[in-house]
C-alpha cells in the first residue's frame, strides 16, 4: 500500500486563561509562524526542508507538518490563578536564558509530556509539537498495525532531525525516543526534560484512559492496568540508562515528598510545570555560570 504519513504541528493551546497571561493569543501565534516559516493551518512539507534524507528517504513516505490551532472543549491547562502568575514569571525568569531554543520532553508513556509540554508551549510563547501524529493515518496505533515499529521510529529520527534546526518549539518525544543516541544528537540542540513519574502512577494514567491508543501497550493481556504496569515495567528497564541523558530531571517523587504528599497523583500539571521551569533555569545559570568562571 502506497502509504501517506505526515506528522502535525500543534501550536500551543490557547485557554480562557490567556488573558492572564497579559497577552494577546494571536501575538504568539503570529511570532511561531515566523519563526518556524508557516502560516496557521498550513502544510509544511519537511521533506523540502531538509536535504541529504539518505537511504531512509528512499523508503519512506514524505513528512509533512501542518500547524493547527485547537482547543479540546472544556480542557482545563491551569488548575488556578496562582498557578498561572508563577508559571508566567517563572517562564519569564527562564526566556532569556533559553535564547529560543526548543525544549525535548522525554519520559514514559503517560508521563504528562503532552499535557506538560502544552503548559509550557503556552507560557513560554512557543509553538507546541505534539508527539508523532499521524495525517491520513488516525494514529500512532495504525502506524504500528500497518507498517511497523522500526518504520515508526525511523520516521521518529528523522522529525527529531528536522526539528533540531528549529526554534521556539516545546517537543513532546514519544516515550521510546530516548533508546536511539542519535535522537540525543538532535536533542541537544535544546533542552531535554525529563519527567520522571513512578511506574505504578503511570499505569493508573493509562489505565483510565485505555491503551488502544499506545499499541505497545494494547498487545498484553489482563486488566488495563496489569496489563500497562507489566509492560511499562519491561519498557522501562530497557530504557532506565537513556532518560538520565536529559539535561533536566523531573522527578515526581522527589516532589511529593518535599510537599509532604504521600502520592505523586496529587501534583496537578501545572506544579509540575512550574518544576520543569525552575530546574530548566538552574541547569541554564549553571552552564553560564560555568562558562564565565
Ligand atoms: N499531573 C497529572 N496528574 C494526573 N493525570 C495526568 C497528569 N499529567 C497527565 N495526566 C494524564 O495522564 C494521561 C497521559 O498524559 P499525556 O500528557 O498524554 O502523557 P504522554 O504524552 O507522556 O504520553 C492523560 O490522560 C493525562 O490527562
Ligand atoms: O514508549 C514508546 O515506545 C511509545 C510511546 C508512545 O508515545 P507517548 O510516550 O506519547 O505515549 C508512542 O510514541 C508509541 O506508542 C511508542
Amino acid at each position: 500500500m502506497e502509504a501517506s504519513v505526515s506528522f502535525s504541528l500543534k501550536s500551543s493551546y490557547l485557554t480562557k486563561n490567556d488573558t492572564k497571561f497579559g497577552r494577546k493569543c494571536t501575538g504568539s501565534v503570529r511570532a511561531s509562524s515566523l519563526q518556524l516559516g508557516f502560516q496557521r493551518g498550513q502544510t509544511v512539507d519537511l521533506a523540502n526542508l531538509t536535504r541529504n534524507r539518505g537511504s531512509i528517504k528512499s523508503r519512506n513516505p514524505p513528512l509533512k507538518i501542518s500547524c493547527c490551532h485547537k482547543h479540546p472543549a472544556g480542557t482545563e491547562i491551569h488548575n488556578s490563578f496562582d498557578d498561572a502568575l508563577v508559571l508566567k514569571r517563572k517562564a519569564q525568569d527562564v526566556l532569556p536564558y533559553l535564547n529560543e531554543r526548543c525544549i525535548y520532553l522525554v519520559g514514559m508513556m503517560g508521563s504528562g509530556k503532552t499535557t506538560v509540554g502544552k503548559i509550557l508551549s503556552e507560557v513560554l510563547g512557543y509553538s507546541f509539537f505534539d508527539r508523532l501524529q499521524a495525517v491520513g493515518i488516525p494514529s500512532v496505533a495504525q502506524i504500528f498495525k500497518e507498517h511497523s515499529e522500526a518504520f515508526f521510529r525511523d520516521n521518529e529520527s528523522e522529525v527529531l532531525k528536522d526539528l533540531s534546526t528549529m526554534r521556539r518549539l516545546v517537543v513532546a518525544t514519544g516515550g521510546g525516543a530516548v533508546i536511539r543516541p542519535l535522537n540525543w544528537k538532535y536533542m541537544k540542540h535544546g533542552i531535554s526534560v525529563w519527567l520522571d513519574v513512578p511506574l505504578d502512577a503511570l499505569a493508573r494514567r493509562i489505565a483510565a484512559v485505555g491503551t488502544a491508543s499506545r499499541p505497545l501497550l494494547d498487545k498484553e493481556s489482563g486488566d488495563p492496568y496489569t496489563k500497562a504496569f507489566a509492560k511499562l515495567t519491561s519498557l522501562f528497564e530497557q530504557r532506565s540508562d537513556a532518560y538520565p541523558n536529559a539535561d533536566v530531571r523531573v522527578c515526581l517523587e522527589d516532589m511529593a515528598s518535599k510537599q509532604g504528599l504521600s502520592d505523586v497523583s496529587a501534583l496537578t500539571p501545572s506544579a509540575i510545570a512550574i518544576e520543569a521551569l525552575l530546574k530548566i533555569e538552574i541547569y541554564l545559570t549553571e552552564k553560564v555560570a560555568a562558562r564565565n568562571s
